[in-house]
């Protein structure tokens, strides 16, 4: 069966300003029904830019190339109409800061409703129009099912703490009952425990449902909590990929370790006092040479990494990682024998 999405070889450059920025190089994805995967990165490695391509959602100035197929269908190559019914029907985002993502002059029940009306499945045995009284029926349902008791429909966001107005986010995206959840920094601004809640809410909401699900932060413990894989990425590129647990326990890119140490881990108070950090910036992606892009960063540098590039190769069954280190005979890779391509099932991200 093919997956929900598979992303191929996708690449988004800006061009403005004189300027020519490769934000996202070369990825390859693959998310199927009802699973989570979680996009790790310090900032300016990518993510969103990753994120809001995949519905096309970028600035002109943004160009874009591959394939990102949704149930097969090409979404570069659609027609906009097309786009518009699946950023409705089919996918939803959710972006941080939820105040500015909804209308402070309406109530959350109309904002609620007016999709279900607009775009919403047809309801009811005949099949007919979702009528205002089901639309409100579901819009209850879904502020109750994200915790926010139905009688707060008419309610302005405004009256609402961070964490509710998260929480009703969250409810607008399942709104639709959308097939596709792309979450950017669904969480950063909140508390660490209303974090937690949030995340625990969604992850339950989206596996009840089946509803596959893209989740965005430079937080890669935060994404270990509710994803059942994790993408790292680093300058516009994957450098590692696997199932969550086994690459927050075993690492297979120095930088996953790098990050993975950098932010405190939730409902671990020692590691919020001593985040090990993360020294040195991310390379402009503008100039980036031909080796590894980590290296002058990486605690485990070899001195062909300045020079050799580093591709993405199995690192081990269902793991993908770009470390040169992880290659038959380093340091002589030149020498080494040929790595096989990535399998279809090992290259699912
Ligand atoms: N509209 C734009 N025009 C030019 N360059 C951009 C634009 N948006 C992003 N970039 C650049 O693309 C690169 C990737 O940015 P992006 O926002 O996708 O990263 P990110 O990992 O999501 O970071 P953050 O966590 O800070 O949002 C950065 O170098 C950024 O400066």
């Amino acid at each position: 069966m093919n997956p929900m999405l598979e992303v191929k070889d996708l690449a988004v450059t800006y061009r403005g300003g004189g300027r020519t920025v490769p934000a996202v190089r070369g990825v390859d994805l693959t998310l199927d029904a009802g699973q989570t995967l979680g996009l790790a990165g310090e900032s300016g490695s990518g993510k969103s830019t990753l994120a809001m391509s995949l519905l096309r959602l970028l600035p002109a100035a943004a160009k874009v190339t591959g394939q990102v197929l949704y149930q097969g269908e090409d979404l570069l190559t659609a027609k906009w109409s097309r786009m518009r019914a699946v950023r409705w029907a089919e996918a939803s985002v959710v972006f941080q800061g939820a105040m500015t993502a909804l209308n402070p002059v309406h109530t959350i029940g109309d904002q609620l409703v007016e999709p279900i009306l607009l775009h919403g499945r047809r309801a009811g045995e005949d099949g007919g129009r979702i009528t205002d009284k089901q639309a409100r029926t579901r819009a209850a349902e879904l502020l109750e099912s994200v915790g926010v008791p139905a009688r707060r429909m008419r309610s302005y966001p405004h009256e609402f703490s961070g964490g509710q107005r998260q929480r009703i986010m969250i409810a607008m995206a399942l709104a639709c009952r959308p097939n596709l959840i792309i979450a950017d920094e669904p969480t950063t601004a909140l508390d660490v425990m209303v974090q937690a809640q949030i995340l625990d809410l969604l992850s339950d909401l989206v596996h009840e449902e089946g509803i596959g699900v893209i989740m965005i932060s430079h937080d890669l413990s935060v994404l270990g909590q509710m994803c059942d894989r994790l993408a790292v990425m680093y300058a516009g590129e994957l450098v590692e990929s696997g199932p969550s647990r086994q690459l927050l326990d075993d690492p297979r890119h120095p930088y996953t370790r790098a990050l993975s140490r950098a932010f405190p881990t939730i409902g671990d108070p020692a590691s919020r006092r001593a985040p090990a950090g993360l020294p040195g910036d991310p390379p402009d992606p503008a100039a980036l040479g031909t080796g590894c892009p980590f290296a002058a960063r990486c605690p485990d540098v070899h001195e062909i990494c300045a020079t050799t590039p580093a591709r993405l190769v199995q690192a081990g069954p269902d793991r993908l990682s770009a470390c040169l280190r992880v290659l038959p005979g380093f340091p002589d890779v030149a020498t080494a024998p040929p790595v096989p391509e990535p399998s279809a099932e090992g290259a699912r991200s």
